[in-house]
């Protein structure tokens, strides 16, 4: 894989005609700890769902505001942390974690206007011991002298966050009535949770760039922390771009309303940087990605192909990220 240096001039690459002005609609939204429901699907049943895990998730208080904050205080001081610092850092030959871009195949590509840093948080035996000792301690999954371990930030929200889409999960299995077994079998504690951190840095002429090419996750589900206020999120709706306003303290669930993943892409503002945390949920290693055996059998019909977890992320990140593409290519 071709790894470009982070970003500092960024060629010009996109023009925003095609930008809508418009918001959506969000009628679910409830206070802290919340996940918003901006993108979740319109089958009725798993809205309903849905209201009741946010309920849920106030009870069992998954999150506290306070901790959101200092999450996403340590998260700017990552990003603001000196170039020979981040050098320490930086993504390895043919690795997809650290410090640095994704998706990038050749010297030619331009790049799109924003850094990443990128690392698999689960299962905790992936975590790269090259990485996680390198890293500020706040964050830092560190055990102490008594080998106990101490939850550090980046290690507390990772474990919450994965509780959150392993509910939301099983909901949606309830929802596409898929048995709960098979959903639990794919998503077992082998779940494969990577943590994509994104810092797009202010462009002067923010029309001629864009911040993260359109696409969709390539995951089971991915759950998004807007880490700042500064609008740059946008959805595609009805052949529109349609922007995604960030909400304090909510979480951002990315399917739809057949639980595709839905095209979404990032943009730049001319003056403010933005910082956005996506925590990706995959099934883990050995597993098969492909069409539900039971929706199979009931529709009598495949339309995706099956492959090994292995090969589908070797395929995956040896492509450009370009919208909805990599559907197409395990279509059958
Ligand atoms: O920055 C954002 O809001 C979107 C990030 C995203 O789509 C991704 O990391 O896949
Ligand atoms: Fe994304």
């Amino acid at each position: 894989m071709v790894k470009k240096k982070l970003t500092t001039t960024v060629p010009p690459r996109y023009v925003r005609s095609d930008l809508d002005k418009g918001e959506i609609d969000c009628d679910l939204r409830t206070e802290i700890p919340i996940i918003d429901m901006n993108l979740l699907g319109s089958l009725a049943s798993m809205d309903a769902e849905i209201h009741k895990l946010d309920l849920a998730c106030k009870e069992w208080g998954f999150f506290q505001a306070s901790f959101l904050d200092k999450f996403k205080s340590e998260i700017q001081d990552f990003f603001n942390l000196p170039m020979e610092e981040k050098k320490k850092l930086w993504q390895q030959p043919s690795e997809i974690e650290g410090f640095g871009h994704t998706f990038v195949v050749s010297e030619e590509q331009k790049l799109d206007w924003s850094d990443l840093f990128l690392l698999v948080m689960q299962p905790v035996h992936l975590r790269k011991p090259h990485l996680f000792p390198k890293l500020p301690l706040p964050f830092r999954f560190a055990p102490n002298s008594n080998a106990i371990l101490i939850k550090d930030t980046l290690d507390t929200y990772s474990g919450e966050v994965k509780s959150i889409a392993k509910i939301l999960l099983s909901k949606m299995a309830s929802a596409l009535m898929i048995t709960p077994q098979e959903m639990e079998k794919l998503f077992d504690d082998e779940l494969r949770q990577t943590m994509r951190m994104n810092y797009y840095p202010p462009c002067p002429d923010p029309d001629q760039v864009i911040g993260l090419i359109p696409h969709s996750d390539s995951t089971g589900l991915t759950i998004l922390l807007q880490v700042n206020e500064v609008e740059g999120l946008q959805i595609k709706k009805n052949g529109k771009w349609v922007p995604v306003k960030p909400l304090p303290n909510a979480f951002l669930i990315i399917t739809n309303g057949s639980y595709q993943s839905i095209e979404h892409r990032g943009v730049v503002s001319s003056e403010k940087e933005r910082l956005s945390v996506a925590a990706f949920h995959n099934v883990g290693m050995g597993k098969e990605v492909g069409p539900v055996r039971s929706l199979v059998e009931k529709q009598k019909a495949a339309f995706f192909k099956s492959v090994t977890v292995e090969e589908y992320r070797k395929d995956l990140f040896t492509r450009k990220l370009d919208g909805k593409a990599y559907l197409d290519v395990m279509r059958i």
